[in-house]
């Protein structure tokens, strides 16, 4: 909670400002039925036109003021409400943006985004209402009770017996009430899951058709929300009758013996008035009280949901010992009995992995599916950090160099592209900061993919996604991997990124690629593309089989043997 409210530091004088506004509407709140009771003694009961003018014109006098102070202690909360939301959102983002891997597998994405949208517009609001109306509330029960003491004690007296009962009630409602706020927003949280996935997989939903299986599932998170959210509403608006009946007996017991003592001459009609205008003012501020609960339990809920991450620890930051000017000049990559685990697996994925791709070397990689490739490409850029060995580039380990300097020297292009919404020329400058026209034309030429763009109806200004072309898996293949070239990297990692091209294509593209890289490193299903590389590393269940040349391991493996057969029947192809 402290870390969230800690943004508020920058608007402390504007709130204080706000707050200060808000006291002035207040003393005019409190006054005003104070002047109310002396304009009746002095003026009407007397039938004293003076005095009636004299007290009316303070009264008028007073509402302006209030509204003046009202009018412009809302422009000073939304200042502060909006600027908390602004500065909140900003160093949310900057967090995640540090996030690990291993960081963002602990926050599904809907918990992430229900954090941007749902709660900090929560504590927006609340904080907006409180320097409003919320802090006044409260006020109004203790100064009204304050006022009608100096009125009047004996009649202010009922007031000791109400308001502590009130009290204890409404922190006891409160309690409650936070608790099961947090179950409705992790039932945001699913719906809002749900729906993410349904979108993102609507394709697949509609090939499966599926449609009636997921129709229920939404339907489930959906119920759930509703009926999470009526019965947290339904137990606050419940406390709501409790409240009013005390301060309507309250206001019943003051006619009453008001009366009696007017009767017996001991106490001013004015001040019985001016009692019971204080007490309706306490139950209206106490009517209040089920909403304030309300924004005070949801916000303590999503101010401990933003608190999370935004203390939440890098568990892959710089090392101590990184240095600040080593670069990656050769690509040179050594891996010394690297073994990993991910955090959430019960076991290593990956054992005693040795292995090294000289300088300029291509390496393909090849294995059964779940045999560990991608684990192992994720390593090197330090996307994961290894659980034993070490991984070297250009023989300095890998935890030596700036994470920055590490991941700028190697294009990684992962499995399944991801292209921005916006123009195909963005999404390949996207790689490279300040990237020239030239230096885009290469990439597009070199990854296949510039006549391809040449031939859309705006060319490189075609926007992707939803209002512009939707592109083939081969064309999202050929822009991710021309947005890692334009960056010119030292390593250049491939992970499949080449399956959804034909055999042609897919040659021209790692022949124009290979003339500018150092090293490449490149995981393939296809044995065409493997054994056109330096060296064939074949990985099985997380173990390296064998390391070798093509010719090399068709005479030492029998998986490979298998493999190659698999794919061309005994007639084994030659190396070109
Ligand atoms: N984020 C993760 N958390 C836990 N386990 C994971 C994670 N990602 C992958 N794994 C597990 O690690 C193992 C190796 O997965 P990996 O993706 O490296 O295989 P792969 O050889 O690249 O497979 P494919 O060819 O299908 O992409 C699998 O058993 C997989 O279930």
């Amino acid at each position: 909670m402290r870390t969230v409210f800690s943004f508020l530091k920058p608007y402390k004088l504007s709130a204080f400002v706000a707050l200060c506004l808000m006291l002035v509407e207040l003393a005019v709140e409190l006054l005003l039925p104070f002047f109310l009771g002396k304009m009746i003694d002095d003026g009407v009961l007397n039938s004293d036109m003076n005095n009636i003018i004299m007290w009316g014109s303070i009264m008028i006098g007073l509402a302006l003021l209030s509204f003046i102070s009202g009018v412009t202690n809302s422009f000073y909360a939304s200042h502060v409400s909006w600027g908390f939301a602004h500065d909140i959102r900003e160093r949310l983002f900057r967090k995640i943006q540090e996030f690990s891997f291993a960081n963002l597998n602990r926050y599904p994405t809907s918990r992430l985004m229900t954090l941007f949208t749902n709660d900090v517009r929560q504590i927006q609001n609340t904080i907006f209402m409180s320097l409003r109306i919320m802090v006044k509330a409260p006020l109004i029960c203790i100064g009204g009770v304050v006022m009608a003491f100096i009125v009047n004690p004996r009649l202010a007296v009922i007031f000791l017996i109400t308001v502590p009962l009130l009290v204890g009630f409404l922190l006891w409602v409160l309690k409650k009430a936070s608790k099961m706020f947090d179950r409705v927003q992790k039932s945001i949280d699913y719906v809002n899951r749900v729906m993410q996935e349904n979108l993102a997989g609507m394709r697949l939903i509609k090939a499966f058709f599926r449609r009636n299986h997921e129709e229920k599932r939404f339907t489930n998170a959906n119920i759930n929300l509703r009926d999470n959210t009526r019965k947290t509403f339904r137990f606050i608006e419940a406390s709501m009758p409790v409240l009013l009946f005390v301060m309507n007996l309250s206001i019943i017991a003051i006619l009453w013996i008001g009366n009696t003592q007017s009767i017996a001459g001991t106490t001013e009609v004015g001040d019985v008035v001016a009692i019971v205008n204080y007490a309706m003012r306490v139950a209206m501020a106490i009517s209040m009280f089920s909403f304030i609960i309300m924004a005070f339990s949801r916000t303590k809920a999503s101010a401990e949901r933003i608190s999370e991450v935004l203390v939440e620890e890098i568990d892959l930051l710089d090392s101590d010992d990184a240095v600040i000017k080593q670069t990656v000049k050769n690509g040179k990559i050594e891996f010394q009995n690297v073994s990993f685990q991910y955090p959430t697996s019960d076991g290593p994925v990956l054992y005693n992995i040795s292995f090294t791709v000289n300088p300029g070397e291509k390496l393909a990689i090849i294995g059964a599916t779940g045999s560990g490739k991608s684990s192992l490409f994720q390593l090197i850029p330090r996307l994961y950090d290894v659980t034993n060995g070490e991984i070297f580039i250009d023989d300095k380990p890998i935890s030596s160099y700036k994470l920055e300097t590490l991941r700028k020297s190697i294009g990684y292009v992962p499995q399944s592209p991801l292209l921005f919404s916006g123009p195909i020329i963005e999404n390949i400058s996207w790689g490279k900061d300040n990237a020239t026209q030239e230096e885009i034309l290469k990439a597009a030429r070199d990854a296949q993919i510039h006549e391809t763009i040449m031939d859309l109806p705006e060319q490189y200004q075609t926007q992707i996604g939803q209002k512009g072309v939707n592109l083939s898996g081969g064309q999202k293949q050929r822009i991710s991997i021309a947005r890692a070239l334009i960056r010119k990297p030292k390593i250049l990692m491939l992970d499949d990124s080449t399956s959804a091209l034909d055999l042609a294509t897919e040659a021209r593209l790692l022949q124009a690629i290979q003339e500018d890289l150092n090293t490449m490193l490149i995981i393939t299903q296809k044995v065409s593309t493997a054994m056109n590389a330096d060296k064939i590393l074949l990985l099985d269940n997380g173990i390296i089989l064998n390391i070798g040349t093509h010719d090399e391991l068709l005479q030492q493996s029998e998986l490979y043997q298998l493999i190659v057969e698999s794919q061309f029947g005994k007639e084994y192809p030659n190396v070109h």
